[in-house]
């Protein structure tokens, strides 16, 4: 797949207040037409990453290319025909509070200098996209928050762009509201071809919409890739905490102790990357009895991932087998007696 955006070498510094790589060394390639999230705790330089994008802030040094152009060759002027083509959305919505809706929407073509028959009809097609056409005479401060960010999208897609970027568009929004407003972000890349970049501190909007994911820490990129593949292997610790924020599937110290206090028998935890029918194949032997006591599979990108936590009794000598030929498959913990 051809990429959209191409960062080499990217780092950007800011000397003041005090002196911070906000982006430091990073080398990234956006995939035309899917749907990349950029995760990473506060400060990790998820922002000053995307304002590189568009082109709001100059790396120190390093390029940026969007569609093969190098921003860093381009005039102010030429910079701003480029900034047309990116769109964005916000956490905050910035919409004017003194425009209607449809003024709102209609903003970016009146810059463009469409003409006012040619703005209403395109302002129309938006509204009715994002299902919003009941209310383009409303004012911003007469609708949710819900609303609001659909107005935001509506806006950002006035003037067809390539590439559309939403820095945390779901934090401020409820979890149903959030859920809806990704719906539509997956519609807009799959029904209209936009590429996407998603700036993100939840994995689940990473897991609900993305294609793939790019893991940010103090400016770098920690892990970048398939999402389904860094969900199953995450690398970097900051990774596998937010793959565990969503999972929820592994048994942490405190619940293998209180498992322990409840079960006598062989405590394992078995990954399940796709292979759910096989992992109970390999229970089937009738000298070992098992049982489930933890755990959970989850979709994603439509493959079950998680793992499931057995408490196996019986023969030691038939445990040990199912325990091995379960590892043949999977990853097996086997929780040690003594782990108390
Ligand atoms: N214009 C600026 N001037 C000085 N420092 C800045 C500027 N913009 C960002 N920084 C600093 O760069 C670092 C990265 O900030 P950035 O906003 O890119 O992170 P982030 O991952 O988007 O975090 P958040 O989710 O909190 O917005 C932070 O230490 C921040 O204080």
């Amino acid at each position: 797949m051809p990429a959209l955006v191409r960062l080499a070498g990217v780092s950007k510094q800011f000397d003041r207040p005090t002196a911070v790589r906000a982006v430091d060394n990073v080398d990234l390639e956006i995939n035309s037409g899917e749907i990349t999230g950029v995760i990473g705790y506060s400060g990790a330089g998820k922002s000053t990453l995307v304002r590189l994008i568009n082109a709001l802030e100059r790396p120190t040094s390093g390029s940026v290319l969007l569609d093969d152009v190098d921003l860093g060759k381009l005039s102010e002027r030429e910079l701003n025909r480029v900034r047309a083509e990116v769109g964005m959305i916000f956490q905050q919505f910035n919409l004017f509070a003194s425009r209607t809706v449809a003024g709102n929407v209609g903003y970016p073509l009146k810059l463009a200098g469409l003409g006012r028959a040619e703005r209403e009809a395109r302002v129309a097609e938006l509204l009715d996209f994002v299902g919003l056409s009941a209310r383009a005479g409303a004012y911003p401060s007469q609708l949710s928050g819900g609303q609001k960010q659909r107005v935001g999208i509506a806006r950002a897609l006035a003037t067809r762009p390539k590439l559309l970027l939403a820095d945390e568009a779901t934090s401020a929004l409820d979890p149903e509201t959030t859920a809806d407003v990704l719906d539509l972000l997956r519609r807009i890349n799959r029904d209209l071809g936009t590429t996407i970049v998603v700036i993100t501190h939840e994995m689940d909007v990473v897991r609900s919409i993305c294609d793939r994911v790019v893991v940010m820490e103090q400016g770098r990129i920690v892990e970048q890739g398939d999402v389904f593949d860094v969900f199953a292997r995450p690398r970097a610790t900051a990774t596998r905490r937010f793959v565990q924020s969503v999972l929820h599937d592994l048994p942490d110290p405190a619940v293998i102790e209180r498992l322990r206090g409840d079960h006598g028998g062989t405590i394992v935890t078995v990954g399940v990357i796709d292979q759910r029918a096989a992992i109970f194949d390999r229970l089937r032997d009738p000298r070992v009895h098992s049982a489930v006591i933890y755990g959970g599979i989850s979709e994603i990108a439509e493959r079950p991932l998680g793992s499931l936590t057995f408490e196996l009794t019986g023969e030691a000598d038939a445990i040990r087998e199912t325990v091995s030929s379960l590892a043949e498959i999977t990853t097996v913990t086997e929780w040690p007696v003594g782990s108390r």
